[in-house]
């Protein structure tokens, strides 16, 4: 069976009980913490930065999995890797020189996603695959919790899928915006290994029967 792992997303935590949200991933069958970082400038919105970062590591029994949305992202490596990022993910849209994004990254320690907004042909990592431990689709347009899954992101998953097998590469998926229980099972079927879950994680009565939910879904 392929890698099936669910990272709920950090920014739909109640943040002013932050510590009862990370309890409850640590206790819960997630098996990442994903966070969230924008800048107001690739993407339309701010979240939060290092000090949340640092504070999520210190109570985390889990990997942290870092989404960059940010320009420039190679100015900020080495503080995410200080701060506490285990897989530290940049855009391709933000990246003119990712192979150096990514060997950089790996060289700090941590493992090296490459995210793609919905616009972006998947085919367009042909070369880069090699490189990148993980693919991280956009199934919405990056900068909000709570938007509708993009329903051609299913092909994309698809596609990707195809180009990493043909390679013979074990580069996980990653899929992240409008994912929930509903969804999970065709998304693990087209070939996604991670599904982040933000709103359908923490705007339930029951955030642990999500988690199983999309877990073995
Ligand atoms: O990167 C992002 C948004 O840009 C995500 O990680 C969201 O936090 C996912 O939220 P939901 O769509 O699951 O509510
Ligand atoms: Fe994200």
């Amino acid at each position: 069976m392929m890698t099936r792992l669910v990272a709920p997303s950090m920014l739909s935590a109640d943040f002013a009980n932050l510590s009862c949200d990370i309890e409850m991933v640590n206790k819960s069958q997630a098996d990442w913490f994903h966070l969230d970082i924008m800048d107001g400038v690739f993407v339309p919105n701010i979240s939060f930065g290092f000090p949340i970062v640092e504070r999520v590591k210190s109570l985390a029994t889990k990997p942290l999995d870092v989404h960059l949305m940010i320009v420039d992202p190679d100015r900020y490596l080495e503080r995410f890797r200080d701060a506490g990022a285990d897989w530290l993910t940049v855009h391709y849209e933000a990246c003119p020189h990712l192979n150096r994004t990514l060997s950089q990254i790996k060289a700090l320690g941590m493992k090296a996603g490459v995210s793609v907004n919905p616009h972006t042909p998947v085919e367009n990592l042909i070369d880069i695959l090699e490189y990148a431990d993980m693919v991280l689709i956009m199934s919405v347009n990056p900068g909000f919790g709570g938007q509708s899954f993009i329903s051609n992101s299913i092909s994309r998953i698809e596609r990707l899928r195809k180009l990493i097998d043909s390679k013979g590469l074990s580069t996980l998926i990653e899929v992240d915006g409008g994912v929930g229980p509903g969804n999970a099972k065709q998304l693990y079927e087209a070939g996604a290994n991670v599904l982040v879950a933000g709103s359908a994680v923490f705007k339930t009565d029951n955030p642990f029967d999500a988690i199983e939910r999309i877990k073995n879904a």
